[in-house]
């Protein structure tokens, strides 16, 4: 069987650190970063605002995306070995029984039609204002944030396509990016077993 389970949610809600820990105990897993498809500085849009509009669709190659995901559910056993994952074959015979999952993690994961419906499972991890703030200032990215980009783009964004989402009937389960590293993980782990893994 083969799962396609989304981390989506706030940026800074912790969606890349319980990655990294479920890609570890889930059976021939492997990861799609959403991040890893920005386009070029050069081809980010810069808004009336002042801003380049990094947090919006377009900033992304979504179509390069959704054709790697396609690769994996054509032939996740390629898939994996080309990206450093060993498989090892489940319990049950035939072989074509043999569970394999795909992570998809990022910030923009459920306002791209032709990604949304690819899923099997989708979570969504949300931080309040001060704490996704208080993180964000934290961080390092590639491209640093110029100031005022919080307040003025990256907020507003995520509150617009958190509301299309919800407005679309996008079925997600919702994950309190407050709790602590541990619970999320042994949260989402659980249910992914219940709702998925012990059905196989
Ligand atoms: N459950 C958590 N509680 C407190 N801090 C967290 C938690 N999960 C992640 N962090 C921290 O928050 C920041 C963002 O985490 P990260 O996993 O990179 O988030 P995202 O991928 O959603 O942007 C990092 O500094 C990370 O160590
Ligand atoms: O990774 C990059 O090249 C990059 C360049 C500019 C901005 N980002 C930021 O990356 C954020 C999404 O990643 P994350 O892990 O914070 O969810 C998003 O809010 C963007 O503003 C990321
Ligand atoms: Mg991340």
């Amino acid at each position: 069987m083969k799962y396609i389970i989304g981390i989506g949610g706030v940026t800074n809600g912790g969606k890349t650190t319980l990655t990294n820990r479920l890609v570890k105990a889930l059976p021939n897993c492997c990861v799609v970063h959403q991040d890893d498809f920005f386009k070029p500085q050069d081809q980010i849009e810069v808004g009336e605002d002042g801003f380049k509009q990094w947090d919006v669709l377009d900033s992304l190659d979504m179509e390069a995306m959704v054709s790697t995901v396609r690769a994996w559910i054509e032939n996740p056993v390629k898939f994996a070995r080309s990206h450093g994952v060993t498989v090892t074959p489940g319990s049950k015979e035939p072989t074509s029984q043999d569970t394999h999952v795909l992570l998809i993690e990022g910030f923009l994961l459920y306002n791209y039609k032709p990604l949304i419906e690819l899923f099997d499972l989708r979570y969504y991890l949300a931080v309040p204002y001060d704490e996704c703030k208080r993180r964000r200032s934290t961080r390092n990215y590639t491209i640093p944030d110029p100031p005022g980009l919080f307040d003025g783009h990256v907020w507003p964004m995520y509150l617009k396509h958190r509301k299309e989402m919800e407005d679309c009937g996008v079925d997600v389960v919702y994950l309190d990016g407050l709790k602590s590293r541990d619970e999320l993980y042994n949260e989402v782990f659980e249910d992914i077993h219940n709702k998925l893994l012990n059905c196989s």
